[in-house]
């Protein structure tokens, strides 16, 4: 049996070895999911991150064929203000856009995090409210300079730099940075 981590993300990685600590001799590999990150028609954001977690699960899994039974996660993470779904920046402009939207508001980061092993699927959904500071022009333009935000949902890490602008959280902290770790272990408690 292998636990496959279908994710290039280093914070995933990272995440994903924690909430291993308890399943005895855990280790994993990694794969890189291709999928098409384009939203549906009309998707619901939280219906949005569920699918991209789960097709990167399952596009995972077929990476998986070397390895003995795999057991593949795969995750999403978005940015909602307002229902609508931000994404990652484009560039520094976009950036500068998506941090001033953020500046002063509370918004929505939806974490997905999808296990299969090709028999049986299951997902879980994370929604945490984050309150951002109001941020003046100089503030995001000194950030976005820092190169941080450009290949973060939202065009902010609360890990790093962008902590400094989160006044408040109430929700699920390994959500936001990538991977939920209570749920992840419930997760995978369903497969052991
Ligand atoms: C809001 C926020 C996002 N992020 C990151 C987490 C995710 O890596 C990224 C969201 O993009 P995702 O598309 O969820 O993931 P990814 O492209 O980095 O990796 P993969 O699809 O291979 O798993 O933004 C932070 O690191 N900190 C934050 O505070």
């Amino acid at each position: 049996m292998t636990w496959v981590l279908a994710s290039t993300s280093p914070r995933r990685k990272q995440l994903f070895a924690q909430a291993g600590f308890a399943t005895a001799g855990f280790e994993f590999e990694q794969v890189a999911p291709d999928i098409d990150e384009t939203p549906l028609t009309n998707e619901d954001a939280a219906d949005y991150v569920v699918r991209l977690a789960l097709e990167k699960a399952q596009a995972g899994l077929a990476l998986s064929q070397a390895f003995s039974h795999p057991k593949v996660l795969g995750s999403d993470t978005s940015v909602v203000l307002n229902g609508v779904i931000l994404g990652k920046p484009q560039d520094a402009q976009d950036a500068m856009r998506i941090l001033r939207q953020l500046s002063g508001n509370t918004h929505q980061v939806m974490t997905a995090v999808a296990i299969t092993d090709g028999h049986q699927s299951f997902t879980r959904l994370c929604i945490t409210d984050v309150t951002f500071c109001a941020l003046t022009d100089a503030d995001i333009s000194a950030y976005i300079a820092t190169q941080e935000p450009l290949d973060k949902a939202g065009a902010y890490g609360i890990q790093a730099i962008g902590g400094c602008f989160v006044e408040s959280i109430q929700g699920s902290y390994s959500a936001v940075v990538g991977l939920p770790l209570v749920q992840t272990r419930q997760l995978m408690q369903l497969f052991e």
